[in-house]
C-alpha cells in the first residue's frame, strides 16, 4: 500500500429521532470521516464513533480531531504500511484514544481490501452473506410510547429488541414489555447506571427471560461485574468495559460476563476486533456488534465485522433509514425480513456520496504524506 494523502472531514447530521440513554440524549451528530488515498488512485474510508460529550467514554469529536491530526496521522506517515495490522501495532505506544485510532485504522483496512479487489468482509474472514438485525430503543417519555415503538419495530422485522434502562425505568417497563410480547428476544442496556448496592433490584429482572443485561455497572469495571454475574441468572454482556483482547481475556477469566458486545471504535479498530472475536469464539462467549448511531461508513464497517462466525446474536446495526433522512452512502443500508445482506463489492461495499458529504462538511483538512 502506498498512502498518498489523508483527508479529515467533520460533518454534521441530524438524527431523525432523539436517542436517550441513562447518560444523556443525542439529537444530532458531529462525525469525523477519514479518507486515506493511495498512489494507486483508490480511497479507503473510516468513521469515528465519538460523540460531542465525553459521556460514553472519555473521547469527544474534538479530542479525536486533535489525536488524529497531531499524533496518529504523523505516526502513520513515519514509515510505509504494507498491512493494516501494522497500524494498531504502531499505535500501541499511544494510550487510550481508541475511537480516534479505529477511525484511521478502518480506513486503511478499507483501502487494503479495495487494493486486493475483495470485499472487506471476506478479507476479515467473514463467512455470512447476511446478518441478523436488532434495534436499540432509547428511554421513552411514557410506557405507552415504549410499547407502541416496540410494536412498530417488530412489524418492521427486527429480530431482537434492546431497551435502555436506568433506575426508575427498569423492572416495571421490562415487566410490561414482557406481558405484551411474551416470546420476543428482549434485552436491556443500562450504560453503567447501577452499583453493587442494586444487586437485589437487578435480580428482579431475572424472571423476564432477558437474553442479557448489558453493562449494568461502572464503565471500566470487570471486578464488580463478576460478583454480580455470580448472583444473576441473566447473562451479563459487557460493552463499555472492554477496550482490548486483554480486557476480554480478563473479563472471561473472572466470569464478569457471558456475552461480549463488540464496537470497532471502542477497541481501536478491526485488527483488535479480530483478536477479540477469535478469543471469544475459543471460549464459547457469543458476540454481537454494538452501535454508536453511525453514519453509513461506520455502519458498513459494522456489517463487515458482523459477517464473522462468532457474531451469533443479532446486533444494533439497523438500516440507514432508522437514523437518517438521507445517509452518506449509496446504496443506503437496507433491511429485508430482519436481515442486512453483506455487500460483495470491494472494500466496505458502499460508495460514499461525496456530494452529500461536501454539503454537510463543517471543516476539513488535507494531510500530504
Ligand atoms: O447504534 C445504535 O442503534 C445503538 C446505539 C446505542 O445503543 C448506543 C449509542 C450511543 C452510546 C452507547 C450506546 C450503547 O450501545 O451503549
Ligand atoms: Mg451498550
Amino acid at each position: 500500500m502506498e498512502i498518498k494523502s489523508i483527508i479529515l472531514r467533520q460533518i454534521k447530521m441530524d438524527l431523525l429521532h432523539p436517542f436517550t440513554t441513562s447518560v444523556g440524549t443525542e439529537e444530532d451528530k458531529d462525525i469525523i470521516l477519514v479518507e486515506v488515498k493511495s498512489k494507486s488512485g483508490l480511497s479507503g474510508f473510516g468513521e469515528s464513533v465519538s460523540i460531542t460529550q465525553p459521556i460514553y467514554n472519555e473521547e469527544t469529536v474534538k479530542t479525536n480531531w486533535h489525536m488524529m491530526s497531531d499524533h496518529l496521522i504523523p505516526l502513520l506517515y513515519q514509515e510505509p504500511v504494507s498491512h493494516p495490522d501494522e497500524v494498531s501495532e504502531r499505535y500501541k505506544k499511544i494510550r487510550g484514544n481508541y475511537n480516534a485510532k479505529a477511525a484511521i485504522e478502518m480506513a486503511v483496512w478499507d483501502l487494503y481490501a479495495k487494493e486486493k479487489n475483495m470485499p472487506l468482509a471476506k478479507v476479515l474472514g467473514g463467512v455470512k452473506d447476511k446478518i441478523e438485525v436488532g434495534v436499540s430503543v432509547g428511554i421513552q417519555q411514557s410506557q405507552g410510547k415504549m410499547l407502541k415503538q416496540i410494536e412498530g419495530y417488530l412489524k418492521d422485522g427486527y429480530k431482537r429488541i434492546k431497551v435502555k434502562i436506568m433506575p426508575g425505568w427498569d423492572v416495571e417497563i421490562i415487566k410490561l414489555i414482557r406481558q405484551e410480547f411474551p416470546h420476543i428476544q428482549l434485552m436491556a442496556d443500562a450504560n453503567c447506571a447501577y452499583t453493587l448496592n442494586d444487586i437485589d433490584h437487578l435480580k428482579a429482572l431475572d424472571e423476564f427471560g432477558l437474553t442479557m443485561i448489558e453493562q449494568p455497572l461502572d464503565h471500566n469495571d470487570i471486578v464488580d461485574h463478576a460478583r454480580l454475574q455470580a448472583e444473576l441468572k441473566t447473562p451479563i454482556c459487557l460493552d463499555e468495559s472492554i477496550h482490548s483482547a486483554e480486557d476480554a481475556r480478563k473479563a472471561i477469566e473472572l466470569g464478569s460476563c457471558r456475552i461480549i458486545n463488540l464496537k470497532i471504535g471502542r477497541v481501536g479498530g478491526l485488527t483488535e476486533s479480530l483478536k477479540i472475536h477469535d478469543l471469544c469464539e475459543s471460549h464459547n462467549i457469543p458476540m454481537w456488534c454494538g452501535g454508536m448511531l453511525e453514519a453509513g461508513i461506520g455502519r458498513a464497517h459494522n456489517i463487515a465485522i458482523t459477517s464473522l462466525s462468532n457474531f451469533i446474536l443479532p446486533g444494533d446495526t439497523a438500516p440507514s433509514s432508522h437514523y437518517w433522512k438521507k445517509d452518506i452512502i449509496t446504496p443506503e443500508v437496507e433491511m429485508k425480513d430482519g436481515y442486512i445482506y453483506v455487500p460483495d463489492s470491494p472494500g466496505i461495499g458502499y460508495e460514499p456520496d461525496m456530494e452529500k458529504i461536501e454539503n454537510i462538511t463543517s471543516y476539513s483538512r488535507f494531510y500530504h504524506y
